[in-house]
């Protein structure tokens, strides 16, 4: 008799009986949880069946990112379109791949709030424009709007074709060390060339002439691994996990010099700036140059560089340190892994579509000619513009990789699709551009790679939301303008100097999943001097 009772305290038969009792409470919670009604709301779309417990968690456990990827792009064929995963009523998400329920979220003003998955970025750039909502991302739309005006972007592109010109040179020294036609990686590379032109274009500074260059740009880079190791493991979504794992004090220890970088750069520019020395800067730096029309001022400075737009609003007093360090972090966080990613794969696509770069090469040769710009010019910002068939290619790359393969956002309102159903409140709508520029109706034979599709009697047979590589409405890409100039600049300079050759064969491509497109293996090109 005592020994069963020995049996029935022990330690071990406790413990199965409280986590029996933990794993009834746990059932009976499922339970009244797939009672409400947004879990009603969301089995209206189609998905992988919702198990006792676990919901759909399954689906990409031990999923590398790799597979991760794959794995969103096999239910969106699998299901024909948007589909549903469920873990609970605080973790549910529609992921939308089709323009029709992606169209409520672009066209309207509501449902405008990102989703929780963006809280993983605020110990690295805050809550700044990216990031926030309501309120306070409006006042910061407004005080960054005018950075982005067309009079600065024309002072930009004269550091992008500085360092076309650098990248080029180092095309050039590969080639001398690894004999002609070396192979070039190409996604450190263009990173390298868009940390640079962010930095300039954002700080005033040139990253390579300084101290401590290469610190940050590892330490960027780091950042940037640490954020997608979070975003693809859902245990960490919770902050006690991440902490007590380990990841919150290693991304700090990764975070202080690059705050310290930022903060000092401002700092010094505030210096020059409230001592009147920065017009003295504007002028040797060439930004007052090559303007044209509007002179306007702000606050009696031109408005050319957008760490000045928010030293001239911090004396107004619109905004205060923290805000200036989360817009510029936010700049240079934004800013150049997504042209990056662009440059990389419109670099490819010209590799593979021979006959597209031939018709791209010529169009470009033909304004330098009728310009009469001799070979080392740039073309300027609206030359590039009038290029149509080369407008028309980048359209098309953008298309197929969308530097920015989603975007998620917290349903904060009910919405009612055309065909009836809803999309419930609290969910995570997941906006796959990456899908959505692949669907069937709107792009017939979707993974072929057609420029023409960009012809105006075609785009106007589409959905306005069929194409959204900058998303859409009131939370699109401040920085579009400036992306494609930059791209353009650099993708003209070098299909004039190179003949760009495949080596990575598109179906060699692994790509995974992360805030950025990118591949898991090196994706390489040869460029070909030309003669
Ligand atoms: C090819 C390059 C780029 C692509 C494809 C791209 C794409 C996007 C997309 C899809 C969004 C919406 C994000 C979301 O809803 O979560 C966005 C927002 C944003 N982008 Fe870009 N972007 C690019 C370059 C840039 C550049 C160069 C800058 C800055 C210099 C920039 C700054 C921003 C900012 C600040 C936002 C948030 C805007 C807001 O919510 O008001 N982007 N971008």
């Amino acid at each position: 008799m005592a020994s069963a009772w020995n049996v029935l305290y022990s330690p071990v038969l406790a413990t199965l009986l409280f986590i029996a009792l933990l794993l009834l409470l746990w059932f009976v919670w499922d339970v009244i949880d797939k009672r409400r009604p947004q879990y009603r709301a969301l089995r209206q779309f189609p998905g992988p069946p919702i198990l006792p417990l676990v919901g759909t968690a399954y689906h990409t456990r031990g999923l590398d990112p790799a597979k991760t990827f794959d794995a969103f792009r096999r239910y969106t064929r699998l299901y024909g379109g948007s589909y549903r995963l469920w873990l609970n009523t605080y973790m549910f998400v529609l992921n939308i791949t089709r323009c029709r329920e992606a169209e409520p979220f672009f066209s309207g003003v509501q449902n405008t709030e990102k989703s929780h998955l963006y809280r993983f970025l605020h110990p690295f750039i805050g809550v700044g424009l990216l990031n926030s909502h309501g309120e306070k991302w409006l006042h910061r739309r407004r005080i960054l709007t005018p950075a982005f005006h067309f009079n600065i972007l024309n002072g930009f592109h004269r550091t992008f074709c500085e360092e076309s010109e650098q990248l080029a040179a180092q095309i050039d020294k590969a080639e001398a060390t690894d004999g002609a036609g070396s192979c070039i990686e190409l996604q450190s590379m263009m990173s390298q060339y868009t940390l640079n032109t962010i930095c300039e274009t954002s700080m005033g500074v040139k990253l390579d002439s300084m101290d401590g260059a290469k610190a940050y740009r590892d330490g960027i880079y780091k950042v940037g691994e640490m954020m997608l190791i979070r975003a693809v493991r859902p245990w960490l979504y919770l902050d006690w996990t991440y902490k007590l794992l380990g990841y919150a004090s290693k991304l700090q220890t990764l975070l202080k010099p690059l705050h310290r970088f930022t903060i000092g750069i401002i700092n010094q520019r505030r210096e020059l700036f409230q001592h009147g020395k920065l017009d003295d800067l504007i002028h040797d730096r060439g930004y007052d140059q090559g303007n044209t029309g509007d002179t306007s001022s702000f606050n009696g400075k031109k408005r050319y560089a957008m760490l000045d737009t928010l030293l001239a609003a911090e004396i107004e007093g619109l905004i205060d340190r923290e805000g200036i360090r989360e817009e510029v972090d936010t700049f240079t966080f934004e800013g150049h892994d997504t042209t990056g990613a662009a440059l990389v794969f419109i670099l490819l696509t010209l590799s593979w579509e021979q006959d597209v770069q031939e018709r791209v090469y010529q169009e470009l040769r033909q304004l330098k000619d009728e310009k009469s710009l001799d070979d080392s010019a740039h073309f300027s910002p609206g030359d590039l513009n009038t290029m149509k068939y080369f407008d028309r290619v980048i359209k098309e790359c953008f298309r197929l990789w969308p530097p920015v393969p989603f975007i998620s956002r917290r349903v904060t309102e009910e919405v009612t699709l055309p065909d009836g159903r809803t999309i419930p409140r609290d969910c995570i709508a997941a906006l796959h551009i990456f899908d959505i520029h692949r669907d069937p109706e709107q792009f017939p034979d979707p993974d072929r790679f057609d420029p023409d599709r960009f012809l105006a009697e075609n785009v106007a047979k589409r959905n306005p939301y069929a194409y959204v590589p900058f998303s859409a409405g009131q939370r699109n890409c401040i920085g579009q303008k400036y992306a494609l100039l930059e791209v353009k600049t650099a993708v003209a300079y070098l299909v004039l100097r190179y003949r760009v050759l495949p080596v990575t064969e598109r179906s060699e491509i692994r790509f995974i999943a992360d805030l950025v497109l990118r591949a898991s293996t090196p994706l390489r090109v040869r460029f070909e001097r030309r003669s």
